[in-house]
């Protein structure tokens, strides 16, 4: 049974909390006249009639009376004053009311609303040390249990008879009347800080509590989407209003295409891009998403597993990625374990994702996003894809986790099968028009039928009707919001963090190659059997005369760069979805793109020097190098250089496309500008002669032709007639300067590569599903 509560906080700091269905009543009266008042407050700064309070349907709404010092609706910036003229405004769950004036803060009484299952006492900790400590350890002076609170989160001291609080460089940071609090700041009486799910009351030198924390409420206001541009322009959301209470499972219905995930995408904060407001316990979710977002667990349509890794192993990695730094391998075991509990997996534990079934891969990827213990949990057609008792399971999973792992659950659907085990539905239209909010049995009534499927198909025959008639029910104030500028706050990390985020996704990364041992093996095989074919092609005057010599060198090039390109084409695209959701969570493209190429740079060198050491070996011939007596390390680093830069080029690609089908799509496009521009099969000038400096090939063959002196070579002719002239092209120059230039340039290519691909996928964030 969910309760409404009301925290009332006097000037004097002494708290005192309220059940409201304790008085049985619509309509309550709050002041100071004892005579007339349901809730009395004695502080002298209340008025005799402050306000009313209505309760109605299990949703509260506030009359500021006309009183002396008024009421406001929030602290901070966002904070609200109320009037009579207003008449009655929605108060949601864990908003606050303040009475008094906000610049003297002992003048202050402040009211926290909130809706809850089960009731937890206040605690208070008086701040008699210099110091206390906040944070999950539980030598902490308030020990906050959760995955995302950090060993010691924050400190509170005072410094100059002031109370100051300190983030020690927490992952998930501090709001203190819903603004970050970046290095220190200053605390006043009655300060509301919050720390994830926390809410703690900073109150005449000491600090109310609660240690379990509550379910993250959600408000949307006025939500409106449109996209494209001119006429082209359409709505795909159209003024969404509605709320969601803590601990609450949702399920956003509607036919296809009426904009269930667009909603879902916006009301999780994953694409802030739109008209009006979400607030997540009564903080802005896109000015403060990046603080908020490790609240926030987002499991798409696509599993967001690896398919080569055991669970166990799968869940370890997500958990060094996205658990704060400072958490200890133990605590990771143990989360893992309750994470596999959560899911009904613990036995499958030490299985191969890819020879799991569709529903437990399903859990899999909800246990990835159950790790860091998220309060608000958002989750696209889970159910896509599964039988009916699979699928009447996962739903039953998913109401246990809202109520017994204090969670908000709100997932998109298409089956009406199993929602009446959701606490609400969200009916969408086409046309993204908000059409319904409430239970199964409120939407049978109101759209006056007893099956679900009637009212999708009420909705999709008229749905500005059907909207027109919920907005006109629903007879309140629509808050409409104006999609002001947002600036996400960014959270500095240290590059230690970077680092060790680094060295995770590395590792991961290499038992990944290594537990795809069919693809390995084609990868290291295929430079050995090119050499071999390369040897079988090749003419018995290589090395000898300039036009074999020539093409050969083009041949041992190409096959370097395609190498590479086959090495990386698929690396990142093939789990873009994966890697989506980890950029939203804290994932580092850098770091990311870092631990792949750091694999392929050694893959590269061994299949380079296979290529290289087999095919010249075949030949059997020893020349000196430009550098050395032997030629044969000069030509290895050469094509070590083209397939790491064919390599990063591939990154590119895969960086840009979507899929792996897409990417392998492009790459002849890509091998054909490196065959035509390469300046070997034809003489380029102009437009070309300029392409050609961009592409590997071009500085490839150059270094090959130099280190195997092309020049000092005779001609086929030559040979017939000794007395023709060869001219030597300043493209083969064999001189130490030229080799080490075209080296250079192969390596800035790389670079310039990798760069590109960590920049272009940054786009990644704006990917629908
Ligand atoms: N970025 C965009 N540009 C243009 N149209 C878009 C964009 N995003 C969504 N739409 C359109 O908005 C509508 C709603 O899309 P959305 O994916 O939210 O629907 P849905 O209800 O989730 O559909 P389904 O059940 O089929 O998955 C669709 O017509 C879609 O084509």
């Amino acid at each position: 049974m969910r309760e409404q509560i009301l925290t009332i906080i006097d000037t004097n700091g002494k708290l005192s909390e309220i059940s409201l269905g304790q008085y049985q009543k619509q309509k309550l009266v709050l002041g100071r006249d004892e005579s007339i008042c349901d809730i009395v407050m004695t502080d002298a700064i209340v008025s005799k009639i402050q306000g009313t309070m209505l309760l109605e349907n299990g949703r509260l709404m506030y009359q500021d009376e006309d009183s002396r010092n008024g009421t406001f609706l929030g602290l901070g910036s966002g904070r609200r004053l109320l009037a009579k003229q207003d008449g009655m405004v929605e108060v949601y769950d864990k908003d606050i009311l303040c009475i008094g004036n906000l610049q003297q803060s002992r003048n202050r009484v402040l009211l926290l609303y909130s809706v809850s299952e089960k009731r937890e006492v206040w605690k208070w900790k008086p701040l008699s040390r210099e110091v206390i400590t906040i944070g999950r350890d539980s030598s902490n002076d308030i020990c906050l249990p959760g995955p995302g609170i950090s060993r010691v989160h924050c400190r509170i001291g005072s410094i100059q008879g002031a109370c100051v609080l300190e983030d020690s460089g927490s992952v998930n940071g501090v709001l203190v009347n819903g603004e970050r609090v970046t290095g220190r700041r200053k605390l006043q009486d009655k300060d509301v800080i919050q720390i994830l799910g926390f809410q703690l009351l900073f109150c005449q030198n000491g600090i109310y509590y609660k240690t379990a924390p509550e379910g993250i409420s959600l408000q949307v206001r006025d939500v409106t989407k449109e996209v494209g541009k001119g006429s082209k322009k359409k709505r795909i959301l159209n003024h969404v209003s509605c709320e969601i209470e803590g601990n609450e499972f949702v399920a956003i219905i509607g036919g296809s295409g009426a904009g269930k995930t667009t909603l879902m995408n916006a009301i999780s904060g994953f694409e802030p891009d739109f008209a009006g407001k979400v607030y997540c316990n009564g903080t802005d979710l896109v000015e403060h998403f990046q603080m908020l977002k490790n609240m926030i667990g987002f499991v798409p349509q696509q599993d967001i597993i690896y398919e080569n890794l055991t669970l166990k192993k799968m869940l370890y990695y997500a958990a060094k990625i996205r658990m704060p730094k400072d958490t200890r391998a133990s605590e990771i075991e143990k989360r893992i374990l309750e994470v596999l509990q959560m899911v009904d997996l613990v036995e499958h534990q030490k299985t191969y994702i890819r020879k799991l079934s569709g529903g437990q891969k399903k859990r899999a990827s909800i246990a990835v996003e159950l790790l860091a213990d998220p309060k608000l949990f958002f989750l696209d057609e889970p159910t896509s894809g599964l039988d009916p008792g699979t699928e009447k399971n996962l739903m039953i999973s998913l109401k246990k986790l809202a109520r017994q792992q204090n969670k908000t659950i709100i997932m998109v659907t298409h089956t009406t099968a199993n929602l009446h085990l959701c606490d609400k539905i969200i009916f969408m239209g086409p046309g993204g028009r908000f059409c319904f909010c409430g239970n199964v049995e409120e939407a049978k009534a109101f759209y006056q039928t007893d099956d679900l499927v009637n009212i999708y198909n009420m909705i999709a025959e008229d749905p500005e009707a059907c909207e027109r008639k919920y907005r006109n029910a629903r007879q309140r104030e629509k808050n409409s919001g104006t999609a002001g500028e947002r600036k996400p706050i960014p959270v500095k990390r240290s590059k230690n963090a970077r680092f060790q985020q680094f060295l995770v996704l590395a590792q991961r990364y290499g038992e990944l190659m290594f537990h795809d041992t069919q693809r390995l093996l084609v990868l290291l095989l295929q430079p050995c059997l090119i050499a071999a074919l390369l040897y079988v092609v090749a003419d018995k005057d290589i090395f000898k005369i300039y036009e074999s010599t020539k093409s050969m060198l083009f041949a041992l090039s190409c096959s370097g760069i395609w190498i590479g390109l086959f090495n990386s084409i698929q690396e990142i695209c093939k789990e873009r979805t994966i890697v989506k959701r980890e950029y939203m969570a804290n994932l580092r493209l850098p770091g990311y793109v870092m631990s792949k190429f750091v694999f392929q740079f050694a893959l590269g060198g061994i299949q380079a020097a296979a290529l290289t050491m087999i095919f010249l070996g075949l030949i059997g011939k020893k020349r000196a190098g430009i550098f050395f007596n032997n030629f044969t390390m000069e030509m290895f680093l050469t094509v070590w250089l083209t397939v790491l830069a064919a390599i990063a080029l591939g990154f590119v690609l895969s960086a840009m496309v979507r899929s792996g089908d897409k990417a392998m799509a492009a790459a002849p496009f890509v091998l054909i500008i490196q065959l035509l521009f390469s300046g070997i099969l034809f003489q380029l000038k102009g437009a070309g002669k300029l392409i050609s400096y961009f592409t590997v090939s071009r500085w490839s063959v150059e270094a090959l032709g130099s280190i195997a002196k092309l020049n000092r070579l005779d001609l086929k002719l030559q040979k017939d007639y000794p007395m023709l002239e060869h001219e030597a092209e300043a493209f083969f120059k064999a001189a130490k300067g030229h080799v080490v230039q075209c080296w250079g340039i192969l390596l800035l290519m790389t670079v310039v590569c990798l760069v590109v691909s960590m920049i272009s996928l940054r786009r990644i964030a704006k990917d629908r599903r």
